[in-house]
């Protein structure tokens, strides 16, 4: 299985997100990649007043990417949207998982908002705005069992050991929009505890760059292995790196250091 991350700079215009997003996609499945995971929030990030009315999971934005899936012969995992809420105040922060044909095989709402406040560096309180899903998601890609996860859930690994022990996860996607201030120190740990803790693999596509109003997102895209080693990762900018999986590593590693076995619950 061969999986790319897409790092993207997303803005305040659904068309220009959508377009870039698809070239980025084209750039994988030219790689050859079977699997192609983008960024949180890759059809609009900025003001809140700019976004439009959101949709459910088949509108115009899971049809746009349900096509380009469909035309590349790729699953593509549609980071996350701003999917229609419960109430006319909130969306869910929605993954979406389209198949080769272009099937929507799976859709994850992120369950951890991000509500916190570093004086003079991050003010955020996700949860006015977005409600929480509840639903932990592993989907079936070809064999190939993956957990889905958005940016803040990353930090939670309870939510991880969950994916992997009831659901089989062997890949961990990480769509996410990371901040600067937090992803220069946090981001590279966590992904790899998350991996070596879970013997997964594990790929986390970021948005990059400046964002209005005010948001600069840390990038740095990667694939990292079950033994938390980096196997590839995307340079400042918009770009796409590229891993092969290794099921037989995964194997070997579970077998030879038996963590996830030797569990005392
Ligand atoms: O956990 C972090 O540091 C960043 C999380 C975030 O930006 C998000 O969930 O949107």
């Amino acid at each position: 299985m061969r999986v790319a991350v897409c790092q993207l700079n997303a803005r305040d215009d659904r068309k220009v997100n959508l377009a870039a997003a698809e070239l980025l996609l084209e750039r994988a499945a030219a790689g050859g990649a079977d699997l192609a995971v983008l960024p949180e929030y890759v059809d609009y990030l900025g003001p809140a007043a700019g976004l439009l009315d959101p949709e459910p999971v088949d509108g115009e934005v899971g049809q746009f990417f349900a096509a380009v899936a469909r035309r590349l012969g790729m699953w593509v995992v549609a980071g996350s949207i701003h999917e229609r809420g419960p109430d006319p105040d909130h969306t869910y922060n929605t993954s979406l998982v389209f198949d080769r044909s272009g099937t929507l095989a799976a859709s994850y709402r992120k369950i951890h908002l991000y509500d916190v406040e570093i004086p003079g560096r991050v003010s955020y309180l996700e949860s006015a705005t977005v409600a929480p899903g509840a639903q932990p998601v592993v989907v079936d890609v070809e064999g190939l069992r993956v957990g889905l996860s958005i940016c803040y859930d990353l930090r939670f690994p309870e939510l991880y050991r969950q994916l992997t022990t009831d659901g089989g996860a062997q890949l961990l996607v990480v769509p996410a929009a990371f901040m600067l201030h937090t992803g220069r120190d946090h981001w590279e740990v966590l992904l790899r505890a998350r991996a070596i803790e879970n013997q997964c693999f594990v790929a986390a596509a970021g948005q990059t760059g400046d964002h209005e109003p005010g948001r600069t997102c840390f990038g740095r895209s990667m694939v990292v292995d079950p033994w938390g080693l980096v196997l590839t990762q995307v340079p400042d900018g918009q770009g796409v790196a590229i891993a092969d999986l290794d099921l037989d590593r995964l194997r070997t590693i579970r077998a030879e250091l038996p963590s996830l076995a030797n569990r005392r619950l």
